[in-house]
């Protein structure tokens, strides 16, 4: 079956790049994507390319090459899905806030309204293709909800195709993935016509080899399991970093060492402040749910570790502050460089910055943020949601400046939240002529020279070093 149409529902910091990417490399194939968020939608259509609704480094060349020749954005869902042969589903999956499952489970909603629309408006036979990260086996409920309220005999192939783009990267990562996994029904023809058909759509520019098909189940417990390794991995060499810190030890230098083994590997072994993200947390809360569920406790336990292991990181971070400033920041200028949960997003979601100012607001310190890419209103909406606090309060107790220079003026300390390269560039001895004496640095991010800062008169700490002279 070739594909002539494809449907995107959901046009977020997936839906958005993933699609322009298909529709860069197969000209041949019409690409929609579609969203009820209109705001996001006419983004998507702005004239002026740094105006898309979601940063990606190579982004904007990507749309301005295929938007307008085989590349949409619309708001006329219903219209789309019926034209389609194939129907992403891109949507949001967050953690559940009420009900069963509150604060672990997925909340699938979203997921069945699409399914819903979906089964409402096909009269022609639809891939739907599972886009978003689900728990594993939602596939037949997807199935059962087409199958059984479409009543005008379309037939339905479910495919899984989970996305393993990373922000920030998410062009590269989609123009040259490590895999394309997709899960499908391998038992009837129909479900081998599907998965070829979405197979040849990345064959455009992915190599044969790199595209790998499995049933839906492992397809959809894979991206769930490939979140929880690399966030594990985060936690466990920032769990070292607090030792580290305690034995002389030096975190990077551990890194390096281990990272050398081809078995260990050298990625992801970055100790910080602590991992954010819309998904991480997400799918290891889900994650553990899941094996609640069916009463594995110890899997359950073993998982959720990752979690109470990264929220101790961000915790400790903002601890250290307190206890290095004299046990009290209150009243104090704490300079924030960076909001964003890692470099070259604009995506706060989960951000480990908006967990350390809670604390330190909740300790009457006045925070200043510099983040090159986030929106002031951005930061406010990211600490309201969290309700430790009135609004006002929030406002109040922190504020937000365009000009790194002018965000560090007269700060008692500096803490580095996110690991953008820009702040690597800046002239530290101006920083340090402006600042309340003395001058503390806390690099959450191990970015900067801290020899050359202690030159200039910094009292600093890294994470994971021994920090002899706090
Ligand atoms: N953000 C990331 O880096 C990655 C996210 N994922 C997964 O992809 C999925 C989407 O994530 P994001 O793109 O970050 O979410 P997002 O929140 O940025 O975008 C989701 C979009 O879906 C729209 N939407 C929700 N229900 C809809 C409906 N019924 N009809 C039309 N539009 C609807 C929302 O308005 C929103 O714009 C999630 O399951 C996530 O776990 C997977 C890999 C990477
Ligand atoms: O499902 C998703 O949403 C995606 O989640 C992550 O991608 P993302 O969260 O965009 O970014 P990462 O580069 O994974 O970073 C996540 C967090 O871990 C932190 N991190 C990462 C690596 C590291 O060594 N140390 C570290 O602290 C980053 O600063 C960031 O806060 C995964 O890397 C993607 O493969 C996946 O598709």
């Amino acid at each position: 079956m070739k594909i002539k149409s494809i449907c995107c529902i959901g046009a977020g910091y997936v839906g958005g790049p993933t699609m322009a990417v298909i529709a860069q490399k197969c000209p041949q194939v019409k690409v929609t994507v579609v969203d009820i968020n209109e705001a996001r939608i006419n983004a998507w259509n702005d004239k002026d390319l740094s105006k898309l609704p979601v940063y990606e480094p190579g982004l904007d060349k990507v749309v301005e090459e295929a938007r307008g020749r085989n590349l949409f954005f619309s708001t006329q869902v219903d219209q789309a899905i019926d034209e389609a042969d194939m129907v992403f589903i891109s949507v949001n999956t967050p953690t559940k806030t009420y009900g069963k499952g509150k604060g672990m489970a997925a909340d699938l909603k979203y997921i069945e309204l699409c399914a819903r629309q979906i089964a409402r408006v096909a009269t022609t036979d639809k891939i739907v293709v599972e886009k978003s990260t689900l728990p594993v086996r939602t596939a037949s409920a997807i199935k059962s909800i087409l199958d059984n309220t479409n009543g005008k005999d379309v037939k339905f192939q479910i495919l899984s195709n989970p996305e393993f783009l990373a922000e920030g990267t998410a062009v590269t990562d989609l123009l040259n993935p490590d895999r394309v996994l997709i899960g499908g029904d391998n038992d009837t023809t129909e479900g081998k016509e599907a998965i070829e058909a979405l197979v040849s759509i990345y064959a455009n520019w992915v190599p044969k080899e790199q595209i790998l098909t499995t049933n839906v189940w492992s397809s959809e417990l894979s991206k769930l399991t490939a979140n929880a390794f690399l966030a594990q991995r985060v936690s466990s060499i920032n769990s070292l970093s607090e030792l580290c810190e305690k034995t002389e030890a030096d975190v990077n230098e551990v890194a390096k060492a281990i990272g050398m083994d081809s078995r260990i590997g050298s990625k992801f072994l970055k100790a910080s402040v602590g991992f954010g993200g819309s998904c991480f947390q997400k799918d290891i809360l889900n994650l553990v749910y899941i094996a609640k569920t069916y009463g594995l406790t110890e899997v359950a336990d073993y998982w959720e570790q990752v979690i109470i292991m990264n929220d101790h990181q961000k915790r400790r971070f903002a601890h250290n502050i307190i206890s290095t400033l004299f046990n009290t920041v209150s009243g104090k200028k704490i300079a924030f460089l960076g909001w964003a949960f890692k470099k070259d997003t604009n995506d706060t979601r989960e951000s480990a910055a908006i967990y350390v100012a809670d604390e330190l607001l909740s300790e009457q310190s006045q925070i200043s943020v510099y983040d090159p890419k986030v929106e002031t209103e951005q930061m406010y909406t990211d600490l309201d949601y969290l309700n430790t606090r009135s609004s006002e309060e929030n406002r109040s107790g922190l504020s937000v400046t365009q000009d790194p220079y002018e965000t560090c003026k007269d700060a008692h300390a500096i803490a580095i939240l996110t690991e953008w390269d820009e702040f690597k560039t800046y002239d530290w001895q101006k920083i340090y002529d402006q600042m309340q004496k003395p001058a503390f640095l806390f690099d959450g991010r191990g970015l900067l020279d801290i020899p050359k800062l202690e030159e200039i008169g910094f009292v600093c700490y890294k994470i994971g070093s021994s920090n002899k002279n706090l």
